[in-house]
């Protein structure tokens, strides 16, 4: 057997594994420290955290949001960030599945010593994933799921009062979505889909400290580190469109492992002409959360959910709209009669 190759830094231990972003033979304490220093890099390039700031690690205790964990509590001992680190988790109610995922997630939380806090959609909504599957069907459940869980995540950092919600999304998910919004022609998306940051004022700010983070680096450093995670997909899951992106950009990746990172810079690069459309940022007239309609999608889903009416706010449709702004006018009626 040839003998490994030396670590390409020339600290003089033997190489174990070969970057997939860069190609470089290295061994495994020069790979941690490659791939933290860049993620230190984002978060101080990009100016992520500020001295004392409370932040909420979206957990969902898949392999993305545990490395997050894991690296932020790296760097904020090694670094001296001085930031609040919490752990908030969103219990879809999907048997088999999420109930799972939080025990990887507690786990983590006595592993790292960062508290937990996990909201269900059930206590928010009055419904979990599975009763909603029951009654929409596979179809549009990722809908359903998918704008829950960006409610639920800005309800729980509210509570938690916390400054900003990192999440584990990861370079291969956004060189993913800049692909899907190309060819959706979601131009409003595509412009915001590279930002490292997003929202603010008076909604909860998020960032992606993973951005640049290659999937496969994320597993290597997950399964060198020996960090506990789950690796299941969801039941319902399986999102067709995002997964033929998936695929394409596998195979590209195969011939060109730099076409992750590319795609997102042509994303970052592209400017959208002024006279373009853009939804406006309000808040929901119900709920007061971030919407870009008066009412937000997430009231207008549960609304049709409520009424025996599940496929409302489901697509572009006008009818919900109608439905909503009747219903909002009868309780407008209602309040000036009430007293
Ligand atoms: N149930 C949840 N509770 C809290 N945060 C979540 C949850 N689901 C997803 N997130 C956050 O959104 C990010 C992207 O979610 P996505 O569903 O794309 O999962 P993923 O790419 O498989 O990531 P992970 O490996 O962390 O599950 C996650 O890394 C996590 O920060």
């Amino acid at each position: 057997m040839p003998p490994f190759p030396l670590c390409s830094t020339k600290c003089g231990k033997n190489a174990i594994l070969k970057r997939p972003k860069t190609g470089d033979t290295l061994c495994k304490e020069c790979f941690f420290l490659a791939f933290e220093t860049e993620i230190h890099d984002t978060i101080v390039n990009g100016k992520l955290f500020k001295p004392g700031d409370k932040v909420a690690i979206g957990a969902s205790g898949g392999k993305d949001s545990t490395v997050l964990a894991y690296v932020l509590k790296t760097l904020n001992e090694r670094y001296k960030y001085g930031l609040d680190l919490f752990l908030l988790s969103i219990d879809e109610g999907i048997t088999g599945y999420r109930d799972d995922s939080l025990k990887t997630v507690t786990r983590n939380r006595d592993d790292y010593g960062i508290p937990l806090k996990i909201l269900s959609y059930k206590e928010l909504y009055g419904w979990t994933m599975d009763s909603i599957v029951a009654e929409i069907g596979r179809k549009n459940n990722c809908t359903f799921c998918g704008v829950f869980r960006r409610q639920a995540l800005d309800r729980g950092a509210a509570i938690l009062e916390v400054d900003c919600i990192a999440t584990g999304h990861n370079a291969d998910d956004i060189a993913e979505t800049v692909l899907m919004n190309i060819l959706r022609g979601d131009i409003a998306r595509l412009q915001r889909c590279t930002s490292l940051i997003t929202a603010g004022a008076d909604s909860i700010m998020r960032c992606k400290p993973l951005k640049y983070a290659y999937e496969k680096e994320i597993v290597m450093y997950a399964y060198f580190n020996g960090l506990v995670y789950f690796s299941t997909e969801c039941i319902y899951a399986p999102n067709a469109y995002r997964g033929y992106a998936r695929a394409f950009l596998k195979d590209l990746e195969k011939i060109r492992p730099s076409s992750i990172i590319d795609i997102i810079h042509s994303g970052e690069q592209l400017q959208v002409r002024d006279n373009v459309k853009m939804p406006e940022r309000r808040n929901c007239t119900r709920c007061g959360f971030v919407s870009s309609q008066e009412i937000c999608k997430a009231c207008v889903l549960l609304e049709g959910l409520n009424r025996g009416l599940p496929k409302l706010g489901i697509g572009k449709s006008n009818k919900a709209k109608k439905i909503m702004s009747l219903h909002v006018d009868k309780k407008n009626q209602q309040q000036s009669t009430d007293f």
